[in-house]
């Protein structure tokens, strides 16, 4: 199996961050708009938005995030954003992508949250006009800001479903943050019909992955931790819950130490349903092309079992279920070739 192969073959994104994907060439549009004078060369710029090689957690990994808040303030730079992260995953063949961002964090400027996501709709639907690929949205809160701003930040969503935006999560500072402090705004936000899936077992944690299963959440963002944890995995398997893994990421923010602490092998022969995603293009300087190419180099997987993969995700996606009985033969279509 060759990167060219994989580069071709249709793929399902279910965990990609809006604000950590961005080009480099939209960053410095973006910038341009607000006067912001970046590095010259894109080595460099690179530098400023890419987790820092030697990050000892996932707060350290977040850091370049920072960079990227004050130029997501308006709706058209949301839109921009938005437009530009389904052009990349369209550019590898990614016929189905939910990409996910935090409203709070670009009402510095005055927009609601609202706003922010008609915005980012927006883009995306610029981005499905142009290009082959179905894109919807999904909104984070943020663990580490108070209850009411994610409250009232999903009260606002909620009458997005079904027009562009599909579901919810929380992201942020895991480890302070756990599920059981989050309950009731989970609640909440389940409460407002908002499907969810929840970042959980990034910080060596198994416990906040039992909890969110606890909750009704099938889809685990990360979903790390399982690893060393058969009990989990059980738990996670009986429930039917997909996880959204992502590799590089992980690696970077030490949630895995090393391949063999990656739960993928651990998740395969309980016959967990598992996904293959970038987390964040740029912040960790991947593809979803090179995702797929570690996990052949470095698991064996086969086209079938991507195929495989690609077809739990369709499953786990909250878009309408007609629209996953034609991303399903979509995938059966793309696969026959190369099976
Ligand atoms: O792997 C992750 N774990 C937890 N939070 C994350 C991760 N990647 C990005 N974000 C956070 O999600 C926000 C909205 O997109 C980003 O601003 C970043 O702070
Ligand atoms: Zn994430």
């Amino acid at each position: 199996m060759d990167e060219h192969t994989l580069h071709q073959l249709g793929k399902v994104e279910l965990h990609c961050h809006l604000d950590g994907s961005l080009s480099l060439e939209m960053i410095r549009k973006l910038a341009a708009r607000i006067n912001l004078t970046l590095p010259a060369s894109d080595e460099a710029l690179r530098q400023l938005v890419t987790a820092p090689p030697d990050a000892t957690d996932l707060m350290d990994y977040l850091k370049p995030f920072d960079f990227i808040r004050p130029l997501l303030q308006t709706k058209e730079a949301l839109s921009m954003a938005a437009y530009d992260v389904v052009a990349q995953a369209a550019a590898e063949n990614v016929r189905y992508i939910e990409v996910r961002f935090a409203p709070i964090l670009s009402m510095d400027e005055g927009l609601s949250a609202a706003d922010t996501i008609q915005a980012v709709i927006d883009g995306l639907h610029r981005g499905m006009a142009q290009f082959d690929i179905i894109a919807r949205a999904l909104v984070c809160g943020m663990r580490q800001f108070p209850a009411a701003s994610n409250d009232a930040m999903f009260k606002q969503a909620a009458p997005l479903l079904g027009h562009g935006l599909v579901g919810g999560d929380f992201a942020g500072n895991e480890a302070d943050f756990p599920p059981a402090v989050l309950q009731t705004s989970i609640q909440k936000a389940q409460r407002l019909g908002i499907p969810l899936t929840l970042h959980a077992g990034e910080c060596h944690c198994a416990e906040n992955i039992y909890l969110a299963l606890q909750f009704g959440i099938q889809r685990i963002g990360h979903a790390t931790a399982l690893t060393h944890e058969p009990k989990v995995i059980q738990a996670f398997v009986e429930r039917g819950a997909t996880a959204e893994l992502c590799l590089t990421s992980n690696l970077q923010t030490r949630a895995a130490t090393s391949l063999a602490d990656f739960p993928y092998q651990a998740l395969r022969a309980a016959e967990a349903k598992v996904t293959i995603n970038t987390d964040n293009r740029t912040v960790s300087n991947t593809t979803l092309t090179r995702e797929y190419w570690l996990f052949a180099q470095n698991f064996g997987v086969t086209i079938a079992d991507l195929l495989q993969f690609n077809h739990d995700a369709v499953t786990a996606a909250f878009c309408t279920e007609a629209q996953k009985a034609v991303l399903h033969q979509r995938l059966d279509a793309d696969y026959r070739p190369y099976l």
